[in-house]
């Protein structure tokens, strides 16, 4: 799914107004109808609804969600903020049909002193401003916002469009927006919705469909996407059916150190149930009895050291010659010993490969910083914030947080990918995607080995990096819902993450 800019949003309004052709009223009553219908299935009509309207089209929707909600029977007072004295033609149509059918339901505010006493119960709608927001609000509207937020805790708060006061293109951080308990939006994902800063903005985010033109949906290019189940379909690979356990390569885990040896388990259990061919894992020698006992159809290789591993970028006489491995997967649990962070060194020179990078080796080339550019063309990295701020350096907000990102994949030609509610995967040719899939309850120890084996297996597997990334943090996050909803966001761990993959290959 696509993630358009306001002025591509207005660019496909405009294109639906003439191609369909449908007039730009109408497309307004589709996406109020749009909202009034959800607001039927959530709330009785015994509630009391405060509809707070700016003076352009998102104050225009909330007009014809009044007069919707009062067709129904319920009970609902549209609140027309006059912040300009010039309203949107549409807003002044529906404000005349407002007043012709229901007039005692309109109450003006001129000032921050005709904000009125909402009874209890009340449901706030803020159709103040939408997608045509330009820049910080100010002066009274400002603190009209803040108004809306004190009743927050009291009343539910439903966004339409956009909270009022977010920029659907760019940071609001430290910009008054109203904090919505859910935001009924039209059509499309907007970027803003993505960044962590807005999740206490947003709330819960309803897509709702309002039949914007198809064609334009699909010829026009965006930089940003939202992956769907949609897209797995066309990146997932049944398996041949004259396959081999050589059809599915041979993949290298890297992973584990003393006291962090479950990190190489759970990867390794994973990498296992995403399909691999063959599962090699190179872990220290405390590791290996572990290793042996917890995943039987893994291969073990040892290191010389006890606590830590120092030479896994030598092949040794028992085992295949590193090029041979079809994906290596390597950080989970590693610790960044110096003998450790040497072997990576080298291993980098060895390996020109595509691979997966994750926890203690990020940590590792963060501390040595010039191993980046060593990164082999098309690999994976899979840091959270914290690493990711130790690798790359801290930003002012998400919007700059994911430029640096975007742009460090093009520079380095990796892909990276950013954990979070919405993981951020940033490509080489400058596409960001963002996965759809996953819940808190992932916000576990554990919950990224368990990635990490995913993507070795995808990658071992013969999908191309960009297939293996997207379609990898799909799964996770889908085998992660599916374990939330068998026995609740607090009681999964990351080996209920692991145990859900079957269900969610199924569900492909
Ligand atoms: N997406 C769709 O297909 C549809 C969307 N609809 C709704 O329309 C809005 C967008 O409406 P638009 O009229 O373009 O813009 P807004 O209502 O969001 O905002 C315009 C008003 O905001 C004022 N403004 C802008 N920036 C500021 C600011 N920084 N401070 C204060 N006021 C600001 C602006 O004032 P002017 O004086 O400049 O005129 C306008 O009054 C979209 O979000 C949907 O809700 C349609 O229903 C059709 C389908
Ligand atoms: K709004």
């Amino acid at each position: 799914m696509k993630i358009f800019t306001a002025t591509q949003i207005r660019e496909a309004d405009a294109y639906t107004i003439q191609h369909e052709p449908v007039s730009s009223l109408q497309l307004m009553e589709r996406a109020a109808n749009a909202c009034a219908q959800w607001l039927f299935r959530h709330f009785e009509a015994d509630r009391p609804f405060y509809i707070f309207c700016g003076m352009g089209n998102n104050g225009g929707d909330g007009l014809v969600i009044t007069r919707l909600l009062h067709d129904k029977g319920y009970n609902a007072t549209a609140c027309i903020i006059h912040h300009s004295t010039k309203a949107s033609p549409d807003h002044t149509a529906n404000r005349e049909a407002l007043e012709q059918q229901y007039p005692q339901s309109i109450y003006d505010i001129h000032a921050l002193a005709d904000f009125p006493t909402l009874p209890a119960g009340s449901i706030v709608i803020d159709a103040l401003f939408g997608t045509g927001l330009r820049s910080a609000v100010e002066g009274w509207m400002a603190g009209l916002i803040h108004r809306i937020n004190d009743l927050q805790a009291r009343h539910t708060v439903i966004a339409i469009d956009l909270p009022s006061g977010l920029l659907a293109d760019a940071s609001s951080a430290r910009m008054p927006v109203v904090n919505a308990h859910h935001t009924l939006s039209f059509e499309v994902y907007k970027l803003a919705f993505m960044m962590p800063e807005n999740a206490a903005r947003v709330g819960q985010l309803h897509i709702l469909p309002i039949g914007l033109h198809p064609d334009y949906m699909a010829r026009t290019p965006t930089r940003f996407h939202v992956t769907d189940a949609h897209m797995m379909r066309t990146i997932y690979q049944p398996r041949q059916p004259f396959a081999h356990k050589g059809t599915y390569g041979h993949a290298l885990l890297i992973a584990g150190s003393y006291g962090k040896i479950g990190a190489a388990v759970l990867s390794a259990k994973a990498c296992l149930h995403s399909g691999v061919g063959l599962l090699t894992c190179y872990v220290p020698q405390c590791g290996y009895q572990i290793m042996q006992i917890s995943a039987p159809a893994a291969m073990c290789i040892t290191d010389p050291q006890e606590t830590h591993s120092s030479h896994f970028h030598e092949t040794q006489p028992h085992t295949p010659a590193l090029h041979q491995f079809r994906a290596i997967g390597i950080g989970p649990g590693l610790g960044t010993a110096t003998p450790t962070a040497k072997a990576l060194e080298l291993l980098l020179d060895q390996y020109r490969q595509p691979m997966v990078i994750d926890a203690d080796a990020l940590n590792i080339i963060a501390a040595y910083p010039f191993l980046l550019s060593r990164i082999p063309h098309g690999s994976v990295l899979t840091p959270h914030p914290k690493e990711f701020e130790r690798l790359f350096g801290s930003t002012e907000n998400d919007f700059a947080r994911l430029e640096l990102l975007s742009e460090q994949a093009i520079n380095l030609q990796l892909y990276l990918l950013l954990k979070g509610r919405f993981t951020a995967i940033a490509c080489p040719d400058g596409s960001v995607y963002f996965n759809s899939t996953g819940n808190p309850g992932m916000a576990t120890g554990g919950s990224g080995d368990v990635l990490t084996g995913i993507l070795t297996a995808l990658l071992a597997q013969g999908y191309a990096p960009k297939a293996a990334v997207l379609l990898g943090a799909y799964l996770h996050g889908l085998a992660g819902d599916i374990a939330a909803a068998r026995m609740s966001q607090e009681a999964m761990t990351a080996e209920s993450i692991i145990d859900c993959l079957g269900p969610a290959f199924l569900q492909l």
